[in-house]
């Protein structure tokens, strides 16, 4: 027992029942559960929204389910889930309330924070902010000179760049083809020289994303775009107001960088960064999608909202989907989690759920203050499928190690494509199927021989399978869609999160390389004597001093 009244997780005995039933279990054959149960394909299967779900692949019984299930409620999951729903602190190490959903709640819903309904506010800066796109869409909204605005740059990094820049990608197709939009994150001056290079100072409005404000990367890119902008525009303030806008919760600080407030679109510190871009923080994506696409994606976002919060526990997906990770990574020992989407356009999918899962469950410490002693959240990787398969899929299938992976793919290809491309579509489908087929079931040695192959090869191009795969189906990728899909993985990390015991909506392990960077720069920069620096690093400053011929 632990001092927040709590069993510690591993020492429950749902915990317990799971690490029988895993070692009951064995290795379990997938060709075998199918063949026992003929069902199995369409009943291991659920829906929400536009969303089809089938985890029959898994490695997994009804028997599995219902202990994970168990566990789940044991660890009271739902309890913790209605209390980040009504805007309880339950991100206790921030003393903060954890209420992203309340981004994409119905105008007339109520949602208190120390008393206050949120949700009128969040309104007001949807309205801004769908007015604002409005006028740089319509070339309402001009810049310094008086032209119009043909390019917007989004410079922010993390949550303030990953789920904009992602959804950008997605919904392409969505886009104002007139417009160009760019991300820049990375404080090495290559990311804003190349995506300034070719764009007219004139034509160029910068959105600066940074929930703080304070993060040193954007205000460093910032400060050189306005530099750039200057330079080119004159002018001072008046230029700035024109072509710089700020989303933001510090209101203090983006004045102090010279960012009229009234060109600031503001959300709040119960939104985490990395649950941020149905925000103010998606104010580039709407407008390249404008306002109308935006507010569709907010409601796919919202009907997974509610089908976690009402479903049952036996058809909930988040729920599911979190549990077959605790599946992975606490009873089978897989370290990772690929997430290989069939389409080109979910190409920065996977790693805008890098942040997502890894910055919320990557934790040792409990919300107990106690060190864990149970896995907790997978590293989480994967590029869009039809390229991974000429690349790392061969350890997938053959390697040794497990890893689950989910597949994402759409049932129709985008709406623009020519006839000719559209008809490439059933090939990468069949390619998606193939996939998982092939990683369930895999090649046995007598398949393999009946095929002609000499014995001693054999063994070499014979598949063990039994390697598990979610699949997520949708007729099609539209922003509700994507609003979804996002929200399913948010909820999927909440449940990890929820039964790990860990706090998922801090990050204080990105700190510590922070302030050690402030720390070590001016050993570059003036060759600085840093008391403390240990001996490699001492000795890696010093010679990147030499290269750069300041000795
Ligand atoms: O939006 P900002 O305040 O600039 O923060 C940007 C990012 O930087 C931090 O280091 C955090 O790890 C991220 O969670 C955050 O999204």
């Amino acid at each position: 027992m632990n001092a927040d009244g709590r069993t510690r997780l591993n020492q429950t005995p749902e915990w317990t029942a799971l690490a029988k039933h895993r070692e009951e279990l064995g290795e379990v054959r997938l060709r075998e559960l199918f063949a026992a149960d003929p069902g199995r394909g369409t009943g291991y299967t659920l829906r929400v929204g536009d969303l089809y779900v089938d985890y029959s692949k898994h490695l997994i019984t009804d028997e599995t389910l219902r202990l994970l299930r168990e566990l789940a409620a044991a660890t009271d999951v739902s309890g913790l889930r209605d209390a980040m729903f009504r805007g309880e602190r339950i991100n206790t190490t921030e003393d903060r309330a954890v209420l992203h959903t309340a981004l994409r709640a119905p105008r007339d819903a109520v949602i208190e924070v120390d008393g206050g309904n949120v949700v009128p506010a969040v309104h007001a800066v949807l309205d801004k902010m769908a007015d604002f796109a409005g006028r740089v869409r319509s070339g309402e909204w001009t810049g310094h000179t008086g032209k119009r605005i043909r390019n917007v740059v989004n410079v922010g990094i993390g949550g303030s760049d990953l789920g904009p820049a992602m959804a950008y990608e997605v919904l392409r197709a969505f886009t104002d083809r007139d417009l160009t939009v760019r991300f820049v994150s990375n404080v090495d001056g290559a990311d804003l020289h190349e995506a300034t290079r070719d764009l007219d100072p004139a034509e160029t409005l910068f959105v600066i994303a940074s929930k703080t404000f304070t993060t040193i990367e954007t205000v460093t890119n910032a400060t050189s775009a306005r530099t750039w902008l200057l330079n080119a525009l004159g002018g001072g303030e008046e230029a700035v107001a024109k072509h710089f806008v700020a989303l933001s919760t510090n209101a203090e600080k983006v004045a102090e960088f010279g960012i009229d407030t009234a060109n600031m679109f503001e959300f709040w510190d119960w939104v985490g960064g990395r649950y941020s871009y149905d925000s103010a923080i998606g104010l580039s994506l709407m407008i390249a999608i404008g306002p109308d696409r935006f507010r569709e994606m907010l409601d796919g976002f919202r009907l997974v909202d509610e089908h976690f919060r009402t479903a049952p526990a036996e058809s909930n997906v988040p729920l599911l989907l979190g549990l077959l990770g605790v599946w992975y990574g606490n009873f089978h020992d897989a370290q990772s989690h690929a997430v290989l989407p069939y389409s080109h356009y979910l190409s920065k999918f996977t790693a805008y759920l890098q942040q997502l899962d890894m910055e919320s469950n990557g934790k040792y410490v409990g919300r107990d203050g106690r060190e864990v002693e149970w896995q907790t959240g997978p590293v989480v990787w994967g590029t869009p499928g039809t390229n991974g398969q000429h690349a790392y899929y061969q350890l997938i299938h053959q390697g040794t190690k497990l890893i689950p992976a989910d597949f994402i793919g759409f049932a129709e290809p985008v709406a623009e494509l020519s006839d000719e491309l559209k008809d490439q579509h059933d090939l990468l489908m069949a390619n998606f199927f193939a996939q998982t087929q092939a990683l369930a079931f895999g090649k046995t040695p007598d398949e393999v021989r009946g095929e002609g192959v000499p014995e001693e090869l054999v063994p070499h191009r014979t598949f063990k399978g039994d390697h598990p795969t979610t699949t997520i189906l949708a007729r099609e990728l539209t922003p509700s869609v994507l609003g979804q899909l996002v929200a399913l993985y948010e909820h999927k990390v909440f449940v990890q999160g929820a039964i790990w015991n860990i706090d998922s909506f801090d990050q204080w392990g990105v700190e510590l390389g922070k302030v050690l960077a402030k720390r070590v720069e001016p050993a570059l920069t003036e060759g600085a004597d840093v008391p403390g620096l240990d001996a490699s690093t001492r000795a890696l400053v010093a010679t990147y001093r030499e290269l750069r011929g300041r000795r």
